[in-house]
């Protein structure tokens, strides 16, 4: 897709998204059946693309349908493109596009009808041709939207978070269930739309596309940011460096070190019995999965780490959940 959009430059925006303190709970009769997001804060600044990672159930979709207007909070602030979604109006609206995690509406009408039938809603749209282009779809333009797969049904919704041309654009878990094709040429897609000047929002529970497209990054866990950064410092500077793992008097050792050979020699030295191997002597080099693993809880740390891990430093500890602010609960179903 050609740039369409001068990139905003660095620093002289307001940020695209501001988000203090935010919480939202779900209740029933009056009881608190899930505090969903439990004092999240958040800064997503024009241009750039953000991923929010995390476990099912962590309270991204909650977060992102508050950032969309979709859903009421209970308590903190949010600006989205300098206004509140709670209170912003068509407006607004039109400058946000919205790729919903699964939508199967419309099913009679075909690629091409509901492209330009999309383009009428916004005042300054892309040209519905183009976009249907851009994502892929040309040889499906006359497909009725309920014959397309489940990867081009997803391209279709992204042809229609697009083609108002949004200054935002919210992507929610958007290549569930693509093939790796399919999920590389929507990378594409998706970092020509941020080289046009779009700012995008993603939910993934997926790294490998966190790592690849995105500026930075936040974990998501219990309704709260354990971890930001771009994705490959997520988990601090130390995290991703590589640990050597031995058995010393029946005790297992770990030591995160840049310097594995030489700290593998002294061992040998020191501990290597008539066979000359170290007892249990492991050179284990985290991936970024372990580190993410590690942040969610899912895993240690550390591969292969058991509870004989006593060297290592932790990790980020969750934020302080000392953002309460929720005036009256409702329970409520996302009004779209
Ligand atoms: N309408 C609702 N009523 C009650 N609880 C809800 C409702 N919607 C979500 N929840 C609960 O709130 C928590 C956060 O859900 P949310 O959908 O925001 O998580 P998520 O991080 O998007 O998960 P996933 O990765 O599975 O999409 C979950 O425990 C979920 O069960």
């Amino acid at each position: 897709m050609s740039p369409h959009r001068t990139p905003p430059r660095a620093g002289t925006d307001a940020p695209a998204i501001e988000v203090r303190g935010l919480t939202k709970r779900y209740t029933q009769g009056g009881d608190t059946v899930k505090q969903a997001v439990d004092g999240l804060d958040l800064t997503v600044e024009r241009g750039e693309i953000f991923a929010v990672l995390g476990p099912n159930g962590a309270g991204k979709t909650t977060t992102v349908e508050i950032l969309e207007g979709f859903r009421r909070r209970d308590g903190g602030q949010v600006q989205v493109l300098g206004e509140d979604p709670a209170l912003a109006g068509r407006a607004w609206r039109s400058r946000i596009g919205v790729v919903l995690q699964d939508s199967r509406d419309q099913a009679e009408l075909t690629v091409r009808e509901l492209v330009h039938h999309f383009a009428t809603f916004y005042p300054a749209a892309r040209d519905p041709d183009e976009v249907i282009a851009a994502v892929g779809l040309l040889e499906k333009a006359t497909t009725r939207s309920r014959q397309l797969s489940g990867g081009q049904r997803r391209r279709l919704d992204v042809a229609l978070g697009i083609v108002g041309d949004p200054e935002l654009l919210f992507l929610d878990e958007p290549t569930t269930g693509f093939d790796p094709q399919a999920r590389r040429s929507f990378w594409d897609l998706v970092l020509a739309l941020r080289e046009g000047g779009t700012t995008i929002l993603l939910t993934t529970h997926y790294l490998d596309e966190a790592a690849h497209l995105a500026d930075r990054a936040a974990v998501v866990r219990d309704g709260r940011i354990v971890a930001l950064g771009a994705p490959a410092d997520l988990g601090g500077p130390d995290a991703l460096r590589p640990v050597v793992q031995w058995v010393s008097d029946g005790v297992t050792h770990a030591e995160r070190t840049d310097h594995p050979t030489a700290l593998v020699s002294s061992l040998a030295a020191r501990l290597a019995g008539p066979d000359g191997e170290v007892p249990g002597l492991r050179v284990l080099q985290p991936s970024l999965e372990d580190v993410y693993l590690g942040l969610i809880g899912a895993t240690p740390t550390t591969p292969s780490l058991g509870a004989g891990a006593p060297d290592l430093p932790d990790l980020p500890a969750p934020t302080d959940p000392s953002h309460h602010a929720a005036d009256a609960a409702v329970t409520e179903e996302a009004s779209r």
